[in-house]
């Protein structure tokens, strides 16, 4: 097996994901370093959201090793890979929509809340102080990520690129050294895709991210990432910058020409 290189922050090593005679990801191995946007494209089917689910806990890999900031995080729990800093959001919204916007960022940063159910039960002072600073956190989460204005709105009612945002305000709400972000920019038009990346350029440098992104915008992962790795049928294409990406003619074979014609 590979050997952990300290300068990168996750790194999968061969991970392959069988469901029954279905090889949905086949010996994926990728070096992500701190603070790199890196994205992860391929057709549909291809393996994407796989990938993530064994990253993120969902899906314990059926060979091979996962590696965060010197953790093996193979097989653990999500909430435990929560815990050690990796944080998600989905491809399909997934709020508390009749809970406000303030609401729906307090319940996800209770992850990091410091007093014990005991303490909450009886309104001890260490309680009442963490409950104090705890709404202060996310009101300034909420500022930065530019919906403050909104924090007593119901999450269902806001706008839908909005609603994107508030959903990696609450992955940020945990305080992670990672975000995965599973296709941010679906169902957005050509300016909404634009604003959502100077968004994730712009939470990655304020909270010192590191970014894996799938997307099948194409001008949002070419103008964004630093780094691309394609699947195809579970099997790894191709990875290398952008330019590399889109001159590799596997690539433009398998799946960028396809995607240029339906965009
Ligand atoms: N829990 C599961 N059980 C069985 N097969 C699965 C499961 N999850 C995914 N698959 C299969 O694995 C393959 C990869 O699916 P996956 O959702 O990871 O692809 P994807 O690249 O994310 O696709 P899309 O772009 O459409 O979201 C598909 O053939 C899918 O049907």
């Amino acid at each position: 097996m590979a050997k952990v290189n300290i300068s990168n922050m996750l790194q999968t090593d061969n991970i392959t994901m069988q469901f029954g005679g279905i090889r949905a990801v086949s010996n994926l191995s990728l070096n992500i370093k701190p603070n790199q946007i890196v994205g992860l494209i391929g057709p549909n089917g291809a393996g994407k959201t796989t990938a993530f689910n064994m990253i993120t806990g969902v899906y314990k890999p059926t060979t091979g090793k996962i590696t965060f900031n010197d953790h093996d995080i193979t097989g653990l729990k999500p909430n435990k890979i929560t815990e050690l800093g990796i944080a998600r959001t989905f491809q399909n919204i997934r709020l508390f929509s009749s809970m406000s916007v303030l609401e729906n960022v307090m319940l996800s940063k209770h992850v990091r809340l410091k007093a014990t159910p005991f303490e909450a039960i009886l309104g001890l002072p260490r309680y009442t102080r963490t409950r104090k600073k705890h709404y202060e956190e996310c009101m300034e989460l909420l500022e930065q990520v530019q919906l403050a204005d909104l924090a007593d709105e119901k999450a269902i009612s806001l706008p839908y690129g909005k609603q994107r945002r508030l959903e990696i305000a609450r992955a940020l709400a945990t305080q992670p050294g990672m975000i995965l972000l599973d296709e941010p920019a679906a169902g957005m038009n050509p300016q909404e895709s634009l604003e959502l990346m100077e968004f994730i350029a712009k939470i990655r440098d304020e909270f010192n991210l590191t970014v894996l992104m799938i997307e099948h915008h194409m001008e949002v992962v070419m103008g964004i990432c630093e780094h691309i790795l394609v699947l195809d049928h579970g099997e790894t294409l191709a990875q290398g910058t952008p330019e590399e990406i889109q001159n590799n003619q596997k690539v433009i074979e398998a799946y960028l020409g396809a995607v240029d014609e339906s965009a």
